[in-house]
């Protein structure tokens, strides 16, 4: 299978990664390409990042998550891109707290590291504090850790400080992404093992991977993907990055 998406093609090709999905997409340029602008130069002509589009459709913001150019190793999609737009980062957190208007949570914690970015602007956004997922080695005071296995498919290690959570503390658990739902999973049980509740779960996207149904039926959830999109991010083929929101920006 081939996609477009501008001035690239994804085309399906064989690798560790690949043959755990059955399939694999890799981002090469395509051969009608403007030869006059390197890849680099591409990423950052095609769509201004900080650019407001006059209509905010629904997920709008996703049109600016950078897609991977360097391989099955790597996360598909890089929402940090997102992160650069005030606007963008703004209307996602609203979307992520919707379905928690009526929540009582009492704190926010972050999955290291890009769930700390949008773990603090929720946090911030709802007037709540915010406590470090961490993967292991980095806190330098009593912690329970909790080995897990995420998307790379490497075993991890993480952590989180003992002197925070406690039996009545509400928590939001806030992660960029949730594809096999390894990570997520993992914080979950260390805030669980230590008596606080977990109020809820949110990420830009949850795949509909085993793991990510188990962590939709059994937690209250949010997530930024429009129904109509997440089949193609079930299959990690969203197929143009360009004009889902429907403006070719
Ligand atoms: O559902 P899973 O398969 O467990 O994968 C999800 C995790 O992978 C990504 O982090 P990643 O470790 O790639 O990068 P980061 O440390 O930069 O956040 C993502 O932000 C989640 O933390
Ligand atoms: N940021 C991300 N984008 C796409 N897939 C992912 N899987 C884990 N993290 C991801």
């Amino acid at each position: 299978m081939i996609l477009q998406t501008g001035d690239f093609v994804l085309e399906d090709e064989l690798s560790d990664r690949a043959e755990r999905r059955g399939q694999q997409r890799v981002l090469r340029e395509r051969a009608d390409a403007p030869r006059t602008r390197s890849r680099a130069a591409e990423g950052t002509s095609r769509m201004d990042c900080l650019s407001v589009p006059a209509e905010r459709t629904e997920g709008w913001y996703l049109s600016l998550m950078a897609p991977s150019t360097k391989g099955p190793k790597y996360a598909w999609l890089d929402p940090s891109r997102l992160y650069c737009n005030s606007q963008a980062l703004a209307d996602c957190v609203k979307d992520l707290l919707k379905p928690f208007q009526d929540e009582a949570i009492d704190l926010v914690a972050g999955i290291d590291a890009m769930g700390f970015i949008l773990g603090s602007a929720v946090a911030t956004t709802l007037g709540r504090g915010f406590l470090a997922i961490r993967k292991a080695g980095h806190l330098c005071v009593p912690t329970r850790t909790r080995e897990y296995t995420d998307y790379s498919g490497r075993e991890k290690t993480m952590e989180v400080r003992l002197d925070v959570l406690r039996p009545g503390l509400r928590v939001l658990i806030v992660d960029q992404w949730i594809e096999t739902g390894g990570t997520m999973k993992a914080a979950i049980q260390l805030v669980e093992e230590l008596g606080a509740t977990v109020a809820g779960v949110a990420a830009v996207a949850i795949e509909n991977s085993d793991g990510g149904r188990w962590i939709k039926q059994r937690y209250r959830h949010a997530h930024c993907i429009p129904e109509r999109l997440q089949e193609q991010i079930d299959k990690q083929d969203l197929q143009t990055i360009r004009t889902v929101s429907g403006s070719d920006r």
